[in-house]
């Protein structure tokens, strides 16, 4: 669980790592029907996780529910000297899946919270309706309203009062 502040509300986030193996296949592809934003990651210092994105791709279309948000991470950006996987071709996969796409590193702290920012601003957004009823409607009361409070009668001391608060 972690609490982030996305366009000055308060978000709690819970985050899901599914293992990567194969063998556990059954049990992630479960996680994705409540999903409401993923992150497809590959490490840039291996090829074959990068290719592997297009497999986890497609179960993520077919199991997710779908408005799901994606962002693809090329992560262990911190290990340039291994790197196999180009930051063009990231860039341009995610485009392919108009995706968003960071390279981060979770050793050196690089982009891991602007992804995770960003994965929820996407998720926020595809939920506007319900976001706009949590918000409330406007604060300022309407002439309308005012108008008709200056027509009610001041309330005396012996009157009861109600809650001005
Ligand atoms: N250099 C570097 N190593 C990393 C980074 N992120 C993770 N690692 C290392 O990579 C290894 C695998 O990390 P995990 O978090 O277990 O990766 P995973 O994809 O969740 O693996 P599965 O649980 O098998 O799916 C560990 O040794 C981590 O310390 C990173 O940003 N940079």
């Amino acid at each position: 669980m972690k609490t982030i502040e996305v366009d000055g509300i308060k978000v709690r986030i819970q985050i899901w790592d599914t293992a990567g193996q194969e063998r556990y296949q059954t049990i992630t592809k479960q996680y994705y029907r409540r999903a409401q934003g993923i992150f497809l990651v590959y490490d840039i210092s291996s090829e074959r996780s990068y290719q592997h994105i297009v497999k986890w791709a497609s179960d993520v279309d077919e199991y997710a529910p779908d408005g799901v948000q994606k962002i693809l991470i090329g992560n262990k950006a911190d290990e340039e000297h291994k790197r196999q996987v180009p930051k063009e071709h990231g860039l341009q996969l995610a485009r392919e899946y108009g995706m968003d796409f960071y390279e981060t590193s979770a050793c050196s702290n690089l982009n891991i919270k602007e992804s995770f920012t960003r994965l929820t601003e996407l998720v926020l957004q595809a939920h506007r309706k319900e976001l706009e009823e949590l918000r409330g409607p406007p604060r300022a009361p309407t002439l309308t309203r005012l108008e008709e409070e200056e027509q009610q009668p001041l309330q005396g001391e012996d009157t009861p009062k109600t809650c001005w608060c």
